[in-house]
Formats: structure tokens, C-alpha cells, sequence
């Protein structure tokens, strides 16, 4: 019962273009295994599964840094109108961002119901603003590329002052992940190389910039730098293999 239910939300959020969970409609590039996605339909309130509306992470909140606030602003302004009022700037779109995936696809069958309702996204599990993982992706659909701005909260420390190579490596995964999900559809990291060539200093502003590399059958490749916020120092590249599955892998189906 819970797996059909649990699968049925899955097929619909990919169907309905994903507007509520931060990917902004589907252009497969893969394997299709899903119906055609209807990227101008967005969800209703009343299809989202959870009691109350959900928090967009990736609006800017008190905890923002001028820097982090200024690279924000700069990324709105070139957005893609999001009414028909509005005139057209530009081909980014912001991603929203929310802590919860959905209700039931948070590990398959042999997850508790009680370990269901606590199920958070890794990235957005700490409630207080500007202590942890700190960002909003922008996409841009022309180049198949997005950019994530992001501030490293106080948490995420590894060498004193220094963010955390694990803490890196998820902000990579994330970036990475969200834009082969946007191209490809449901997909999984199956590798993910990274080199790390400068330290991040804790507290700063770091552009994540992450592009299509190639998509061959069920694989997606994507490649990621992240830099200073002025792009004048290279602190990471990296590189990811997404693989194409279909939602049921997620249940043990
Ligand atoms: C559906 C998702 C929905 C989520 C909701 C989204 C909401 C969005 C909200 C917020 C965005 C946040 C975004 C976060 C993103 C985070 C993503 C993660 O961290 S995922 C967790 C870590 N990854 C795993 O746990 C995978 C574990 N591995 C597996 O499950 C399998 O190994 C899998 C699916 C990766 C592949 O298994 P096979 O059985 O389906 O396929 P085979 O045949 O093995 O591989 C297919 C092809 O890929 C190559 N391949 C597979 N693994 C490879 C590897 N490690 N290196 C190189 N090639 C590999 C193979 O050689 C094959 O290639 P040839 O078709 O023959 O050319």
C-alpha cells in the first residue's frame, strides 16, 4: 500500500515537472521512463502531501552576507519573467528549494512511518538560518548549465576556518545531482571525482557552477567548479556520473 502510494506521488511530481521540488520541469535527454513531463503545469497547494505549505530554503533570510545577497540579486535580475506581465530578462531560472522530498520516498518499504515523518533533505536539515549549508541554484536552460550560490555556515568546518571536504563534496553532489535530474529525469550518482585545490574559508560566498558534459544512453555526465565569488580563484573541479533509474529502484521495486 505504501510503495503504491509512495510511487504514485513520485510518477506525479515527474509528471507535473517537479515545480515544488526545485526542478523546474523535465527535458529528457535520456531514457525515457516516465510519461512526457508538462513543464507549464505546476503543482497545486493542494497536491503537495505534507499539513503545511512548504518553506522555500532558497529565498534570502537574515543570515545572507552582502556578497551572498549581492550574487542573488545579480541572478534574479537576468530570470526568466515569471508572469506574462513581466518582460523577459533572461534565460536563468531560480530554483526553489524545500527540506522535505516527498513523504514516502524517503528510503522505500522499510522505512518506519515515524522515520518517515522525520525524513529530511541532507542539505537543508538544520533550521537555523546561516548555520549549515546556505544556497539557491539558478538554471539556465539555453546552456544546460546552472550556477549555485552558496555561503558555508559555521557547522560545516573541517581544518579550523575551512569548510569541510565531505560538506564539498554534498554541496557538489547537490548541484550536480539537481541539474542531471532536470536534464535526464530520475537519476542517481553512481560517481562523483572531485579535486580539491584551495581551501574554502568558512563564512564565504562560493559559486558552484556545474554544466552537461555529455549524455550517453542512461548516463549523464556533468562537470562542476567552484570558485570564489569574483571567479578569480579556483578552490574545486569535479566530475559526476548520473545514471538513469526508474523511481521504483527507489522502493525495492
Ligand atoms: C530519483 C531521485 C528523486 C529524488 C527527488 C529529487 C528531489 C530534488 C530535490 C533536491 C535535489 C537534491 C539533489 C540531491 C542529489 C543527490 C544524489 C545522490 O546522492 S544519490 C545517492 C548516492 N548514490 C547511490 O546511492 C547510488 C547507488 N548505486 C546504484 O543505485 C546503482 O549502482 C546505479 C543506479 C547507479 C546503477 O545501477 P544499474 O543497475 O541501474 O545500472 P548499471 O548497469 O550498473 O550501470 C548503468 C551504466 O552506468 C555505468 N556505471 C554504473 N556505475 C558506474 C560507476 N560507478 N562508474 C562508472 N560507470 C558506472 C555502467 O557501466 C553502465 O554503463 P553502460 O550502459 O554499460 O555503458
Amino acid at each position: 500500500m505504501m510503495l503504491r502510494q509512495g510511487l504514485h506521488l513520485v510518477r506525479k511530481l515527474y509528471r507535473d515537472g517537479f515545480k515544488l521540488t526545485g526542478l523546474a520541469g523535465r527535458q529528457s535527454l535520456g531514457q525515457a521512463q516516465l510519461p512526457a513531463p508538462q513543464p507549464d503545469r505546476a503543482l497545486t497547494v493542494s497536491s503537495w502531501p505534507f499539513s503545511s505549505p512548504p518553506r522555500d530554503y532558497s529565498l534570502p533570510n537574515e543570515s545572507w552576507t552582502p556578497e551572498m545577497q549581492r550574487l542573488y540579486d545579480h541572478y534574479s535580475a537576468l530570470c526568466e519573467a515569471e508572469t506574462e506581465e513581466e518582460k523577459k530578462r533572461g534565460p536563468w531560472r531560480r530554483l526553489p528549494s524545500y527540506n522535505r522530498t516527498l513523504k514516502y520516498a524517503t528510503g522505500g518499504r522499510c522505512l518506519s512511518k515515524v522515520l518517515q515523518a522525520k525524513a529530511r533533505l541532507f542539505t537543508r536539515n538544520i533550521e537555523e538560518p546561516g548555520a549549515s549549508f546556505e544556497y539557491v541554484v539558478f538554471l539556465n536552460k539555453q546552456e544546460k548549465s546552472c550556477v549555485c550560490v552558496f555561503q558555508a555556515g559555521h557547522l560545516l568546518e573541517g581544518p579550523p576556518g575551512h569548510v569541510h571536504g565531505g560538506a564539498i563534496a554534498t554541496i557538489i553532489d547537490s548541484v550536480t545531482g539537481t541539474l542531471a535530474t532536470y536534464l535526464s529525469g530520475p537519476v542517481m550518482t553512481a560517481n562523483l571525482n572531485i579535486n580539491y585545490r584551495s581551501p574554502i574559508p568558512l563564512g564565504s560566498v562560493v559559486l558552484v557552477h556545474s554544466a552537461l558534459e555529455k549524455v550517453e544512453g542512461r548516463k549523464t555526465s556533468i562537470s562542476c567548479r567552484v570558485t570564489s565569488s569574483d571567479g578569480g580563484k579556483l578552490h574545486t573541479d569535479a566530475t559526476g556520473l548520473f545514471v538513469s533509474i526508474n523511481v521504483g529502484h527507489l522502493f525495492g521495486a
